[in-house]
């Protein structure tokens, strides 16, 4: 038999690739747990990934998500996870970020860590503040399809980061979905409002097809599965098909037909502008975001 020892060489004291971060999550919700997921599943060693949270019901939350693989660290205190990580993960609300990385500033210098943050609408700028001119930034703007390891990251990185913290980023987002990098931080703005809060507007598409499914005499079961069933299949022909979205529509559209008929009645009441409006609203809010933490 072939023996199926690891080709990379490897930390002694942890018997893991040299080559693999430690990584320290501050925030141990719904966005760490499915990037934290993605990680151990795609092989990166649970005992260099610690989540750090001070409610004792996320970290147990956490635990129950990895049950079927080995436990990663937990820690009710941000500095201790942090001590000696090469990656932080801030995965916190935006509300309580100044305090967080007041916490960590002194820690994040010794260790020399990458940072990346997945909050929205803190700037680069504001984070250095805090933690000090020379740290290395990521920011990041992931969504909740990371959970199912379909999710879409888009990364900005500042000048202190190096290529192989680049390729860090890359692969811890990567663990979980597509990951971009965009060429400017105030694009994050527009992913925000296009990717990141995106999954909602998909959702509650759907939640209108089904009412209106109920509306015309459909049973609420029937009308959700086949709504449901409806949107993974235009998905998967978007992602996997052989044409653009628009040659996609036009194959469901008979000329005169029944989606000819819908179309219409979306176009005449206005939906590209509703939609224009609803991410400029997303857009602006990150925007206010940024200005009121500072
Ligand atoms: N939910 C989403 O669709 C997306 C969220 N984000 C960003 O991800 C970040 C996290 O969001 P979620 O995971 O959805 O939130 P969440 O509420 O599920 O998780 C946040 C966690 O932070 C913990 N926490 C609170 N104070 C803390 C402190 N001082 N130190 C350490 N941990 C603390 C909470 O106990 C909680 O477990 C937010 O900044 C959000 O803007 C980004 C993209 C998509
Ligand atoms: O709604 C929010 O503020 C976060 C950011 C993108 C998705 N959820």
């Amino acid at each position: 038999m072939p023996s199926t020892q690891s080709a990379q060489p490897l930390n002694t004291d942890t018997e893991r690739p040299l080559s693999e971060p430690s990584i320290a999550f501050i925030g141990a919700g719904n966005m760490a747990s499915s990037i934290i997921g993605g990680l151990v599943e795609s092989g990166h060693s649970p005992d260099a990934i610690c989540a750090a949270d001070p409610s004792p019901e996320s970290l147990e939350r956490l635990r129950r998500s990895l049950r079927r693989t080995a436990p990663v660290r937990t820690s009710t205190d941000n500095a201790t996870a942090v001590s000696g990580a090469d990656v932080v993960i801030l995965a916190v609300k935006p509300q309580v970020m100044s305090q967080v990385l007041e916490g960590i500033a002194g820690p994040v210098a010794e260790a020399g860590a990458l940072v990346i943050s997945i909050a929205a609408g803190i700037t680069i700028d504001s984070m250095r503040a805090r933690l000090g001119d020379s740290t290395a930034i990521v920011r990041c703007m992931p969504n909740t399809p990371a959970l199912l390891g379909c999710g879409a990251s888009a990364l900005f990185a500042n000048a202190r980061v190096d290529a192989a913290q680049r390729g860090h980023a890359e692969t811890i987002l990567g663990a979980v979905g597509i990951v971009e990098w965009v060429p400017t931080e105030a694009a994050l703005d527009a992913i925000t409002a296009l990717s990141g809060s995106g999954p909602a507007y998909f959702f509650l598409f759907m939640e209108a097809m089904i009412e209106a499914g109920c509306e015309l005499g459909l049973e609420r079961e029937t009308a959700t599965a086949m709504a449901r069933q409806t949107a993974l299949g235009a998905a998967r022909m978007a992602i996997e098909g052989d044409a653009d979205l628009v040659e996609l529509r036009r194959r469901v559209t008979s000329p005169g037909g029944t989606t000819q008929a819908a179309i219409e009645s979306f176009e005449s009441d206005g939906l590209r502008d509703t939609v224009k409006r609803a991410m400029q609203a997303a857009a602006n809010r990150a925007v206010e975001m940024a200005r009121d933490m500072g």
